[in-house]
């Protein structure tokens, strides 16, 4: 036996694979890395270590009878024969390039396992930034690099509680670590743990080479409902409200304007225009009363909707707070619903494009966790916000806007958005669709990986790369923070004593001041609420509409059609409000 071989090439052997007789089972398992030593060709050139993977391994013995082991008699186990199948990755030439042998290994070789330097340097394991974790099954670092990674964008897709949020922490510690800005959609109020210190052994801690580590002051978490809803938040998040178009307007809640509404509010901006410098919502509103059609209770209850949602303010929150170099912005979702949800994320992205194209941000990485509710594939849903994602997806690499896509349906997200990442982490997937739609995706997924990805354990990613050469197993490393999202004990917190009420919120929410609007008091008519005007009626406070003798007097003061906001800066109880955010006794 050659000094430190591992096993010996047997039988037929190809130029893609080979067979070996294991000698050393500790270090031939399946996924494990080989080498071989090419010496078969006549060319000395070609004279070199090449990298080969453990595919599938198998064991057997005829040297037992049947019966004895039947009986448990069979205790010596030590002629087992054990086989490996060995693929071959290749080796790097003088110029680089990754070559795979022409002429078959010999049977009879020796293989031995491959050492880190080889394994990088073929692997194209070449990064040496963010440290993601451990080769599967090896001491060897798994770095990628911050260039690659933000400016071809990535995707985490996995099954749900298959670590998605936990190794899209990892990364985004390790782009915090590197001062790249991030403004992270997270519906599920699970990154703000970025702020704490991390909890876990020393041991973990150590064979990762990380130390724990809370991003603190460095994570703003921001609302787009209220501190009531959230009280968790750092800040206010608010869209502008003032000056809005009619395609800002139409954005937010699309199927609620037809043509006809659409032209109604176009009518009543142009007016507004031509009067006010600076407008608001109310004044449109109050144009849009002077229509004389009945379509415009329509409009007029689709415009108070969206005031009633309370994102947008005169003092709106600006991409340069959100967007800054080595802090994080986390828009947290909770409470709002998903229509509401959807506007504010194409609002939001549709600036932050725009700004870093005109340079008034720095470059640096959004991230869309959910992708597939914001930009769902043809057919399953549709959104305001999947256009300005595709736009980012195919464009924002020649900004420096990258985009990190997190799903655990991938087969329901976009596919142009999809097949823009440059690296996919993909962790445990079950569902054949997600399979599908990943390795439809992806170039050198194989039926192999497929497999290979229904297996995966628990903190296991495929990592898949323009930089390397195959897919490789990465043993995701540790979290440095905290990490939030954990699903909930229900058993547990049944049998846990019901703790007291907490105590009643008694909120005054900080909300910028609008202009103060004069109002009039109405009788309520009945007017319809659904998007086509021949709906049911309902009865809402109405606005006064200018007589005929009246359409002459000079045009009336705006005059907003409800009661004014309390000082909460909201009409608490609106039915909307209600709707999207869940409660109203903010
Ligand atoms: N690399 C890892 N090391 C240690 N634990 C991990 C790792 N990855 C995931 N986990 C654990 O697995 C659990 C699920 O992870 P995570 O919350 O990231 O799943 P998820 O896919 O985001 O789930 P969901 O879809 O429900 O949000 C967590 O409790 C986490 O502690």
């Amino acid at each position: 036996m050659v000094r430190g071989s591992v096993g010996v090439i047997f039988g037929e052997t190809g130029t893609f694979e080979f067979k070996v007789m294991v000698l050393d089972s500790s270090k031939v398992y399946r996924g494990a890395y080989v080498k071989v030593w090419h010496d078969a060709s006549s060319d000395e050139k070609d004279h070199t270590w090449v990298l080969g993977q453990v595919m599938a391994i198998k064991r057997y013995s005829d040297s037992f009878s049947i019966e004895e082991a039947m009986k448990g008699q069979r205790t010596d186990k030590s002629d087992d024969k054990i086989v490996a199948e060995i693929m071959i990755i290749g080796s790097r030439d003088e110029l680089g390039m990754l070559r795979a042998p022409v002429i078959p290994f010999s049977p009879g070789s020796p293989i031995f396992a491959a050492d880190e330097g080889l394994t990088r340097s073929v692997l194209g394991l070449t990064g040496n930034e963010m440290s993601i974790g451990l080769l599967e099954g090896t001491n060897i670092k798994v770095q990628l690099s911050v260039n690659s990674l933000v400016q071809k964008h990535c995707s985490i897709l996995a099954k749900t509680g298959s670590g998605k949020s936990y190794t899209a922490s990892v990364l985004l510690e390790e782009l915090l670590d590197h001062n790249i800005p991030l403004l992270i959609l997270d519906p599920h109020s699970e990154y703000s743990s970025l702020k704490v210190e991390g909890e876990g052994s020393q041991e973990d801690f150590s064979r990762f080479g990380v130390k724990p580590k809370g991003y603190g002051s460095n994570i703003t978490v921001y609302t787009p409902a209220n501190k009531a809803l959230n009280p968790d938040a750092d800040e206010l998040f608010r869209l502008n409200g003032m000056n809005l178009t009619v395609n800002d307007l139409t954005a937010i809640f699309p199927d609620n304007f037809s043509t006809t509404h659409t032209g109604i509010l176009y009518e009543a901006i142009q007016k507004v225009r031509t009067e006010l410098e600076t407008y608001t919502i109310d004044d449109i509103i109050f144009e849009v009363g002077n229509d004389k059609s009945k379509a415009k209770w329509i409009v007029i209850n689709a415009l108070e909707q969206i005031r009633d949602t309370n994102i947008l303010s005169p003092n709106p929150t600006s991409i340069e707070e959100l967007f800054q170099k080595g802090k994080a912005s986390v828009i947290d979702f909770k409470g709002v619903a998903p229509e509401l949800q959807s506007m504010i994320v194409a609002s939001l992205c549709s600036s932050l494009f725009e700004s870093r194209k005109l340079n008034r941000i720095p470059p640096g990485m959004l991230v869309v966790e959910e992708a597939h509710n914001y930009a769902p594939e043809k057919g399953f849903s549709k959104t305001t916000s999947t256009d300005i994602l595709r736009t980012i997806a195919s464009e924002g690499r020649k900004f420096g806007l990258g985009m990190m896509v997190i799903s655990q349906r991938p087969a329901r997200i976009d596919k142009n958005v999809l097949s823009q990442c440059g690296t996919q982490v993909i962790m445990k997937v079950t569902n054949p669709n997600d399979l599908k739609a990943i390795s439809k995706g992806l170039e050198g997924v194989t039926s192999y990986v497929e497999e290979e990805l229904m297996r995966l354990p628990p903190g296991v990613a495929m990592l898949v790369s323009n930089e390397i050469e195959r897919p490789v197993l990465v043993d995701i490393r540790i979290r440095k923070s905290k990490h939030g999202g954990e699903s909930v004990n229900v058993l547990k917190a049944a049998r846990t004593v019901t703790p007291p009420p907490p105590p009643e919120i008694t909120y005054n929410e900080p909300e910028p001041s609008t202009p103060a609007p004069v109002r009039r008091e109405m009788p309520p008519v009945s007017v319809p609420v659904a998007a086509n005007e021949n709906a049911t009626m309902v009865d809402v406070p109405v606005m006064e509409v200018p007589g005929k003798e009246k359409d002459l007097a000079p045009p009336p003061k705006r005059k907003p059609s409800r009661a004014p906001r309390n000082e909460a800066g909201n009409e608490a109880g609106g039915k909307l409000f209600k709707k999207l955010f869940g409660r109203t006794d903010n």
